[in-house]
């Protein structure tokens, strides 16, 4: 089977260092480029400074345009308005691309909804096995207790997280939302401080940026005497790597459209 060709956006940050790693270690893909900031001391430098392994013989580049083809797959842990950017360049070169930037702005989204008509993508908050399982345990425990428990959802992360709520905590209120039948934008409760006692169908959010803590989250469905708490806990950012390179094999062999990691994982 022909191996799938990986292009890293963003190699310098903490998922990019850890995707490198997860490409480089994986038989069945190859690695044709990692992009960095203008400007980054990195520039020019082997791979290798990166993830500390012997030379692999590709250089860290800021030209992400020259690198895209549609024989590769692109994949992005940046920040939103970067990875909008990456985007373009990816819809005018044709280049599939895995999406795990989370804090889009609604317009965004939108944008990346349109180019998904031209190009194949994935888009996840989450790319591990366990969170994409527990969107589906959270949607069972919702069908089976959403109409007596009061249902929160907490998360926890590193000290240096920009966004907040974490994607994934977004994409869990919207699997007990759906669930519902509800929009989550329509029963969420983003923050309490102050006077603001629980309203009935609520969902509440609540969020904690700490050392360097890769991402716990919580939902909680609590009764009358009893509490059911749902939780996954990351103990490396090596399942979110791992998740985005299956993603990327997948994604070659499909069509345009925006996928989630759940289709990847033949989860739904
Ligand atoms: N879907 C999932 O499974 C997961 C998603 N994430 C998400 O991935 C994203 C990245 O997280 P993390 O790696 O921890 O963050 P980092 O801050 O470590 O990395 C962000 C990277 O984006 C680069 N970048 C930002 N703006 C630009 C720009 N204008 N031009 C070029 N490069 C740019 C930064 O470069 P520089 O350092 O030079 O500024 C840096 O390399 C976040 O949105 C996070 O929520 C994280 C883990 C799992
Ligand atoms: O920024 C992170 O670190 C993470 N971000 C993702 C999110 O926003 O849900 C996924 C993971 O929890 C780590």
């Amino acid at each position: 089977m022909a191996k799938t060709h990986i292009i890293i956006n963003a190699a310098t940050g903490r998922m990019g260092k850890e995707l490198l790693q997860a490409t480089v270690s994986d038989k069945e893909v190859t690695l044709t480029g990692a992009v960095a900031r203008a400007g980054h001391p990195m520039v020019g430098s082997d791979i290798a400074y990166l993830i500390g392994s012997e030379p692999h013989n590709i250089l860290i580049s800021d030209d992400l345009a020259r690198l895209l083809s549609n024989d590769a797959v692109l994949i992005d842990f940046s920040l939103p308005d970067y990875s909008i950017q990456s985007l373009e360049q990816a819809v005018t070169s044709k280049t599939p691309v895995v999406i795990g930037t989370t804090g889009y702005s609604d317009s965004q989204l939108e944008r990346i909804e349109q180019a998904a008509k031209q190009i194949p993508i994935v888009l996840a908050a989450n790319y591990s096995v366990g969170v994409n399982s527990l969107i589906g345990l959270v949607k069972q425990a919702t069908k089976l207790m959403g109409d007596k428990a009061d249902i929160e959802v907490f998360e926890a992360h590193h000290k240096h997280k920009k966004d907040a709520p974490s994607g994934t905590a977004l994409a869990l209120g919207e699997a007990v939302a759906q669930e519902k039948g509800q929009a989550l934008k329509d029963i969420a409760q983003w923050a309490r401080h102050g006077d603001s006692p629980r309203q009935d169908g609520e969902v509440g959010f609540s969020v904690m940026r700490a050392g360097d803590i890769i991402g716990t989250h919580d939902v909680v469905f609590a009764l009358n005497g009893e509490m059911v708490t749902l939780r996954h806990e990351a103990q490396s950012r090596q399942c979110f790597a791992s998740g985005a390179v299956v993603a990327a094999k997948w994604l070659k062999a499909q069509p345009a459209g925006l996928y989630t990691m759940q289709q990847v994982l033949g989860l739904e």
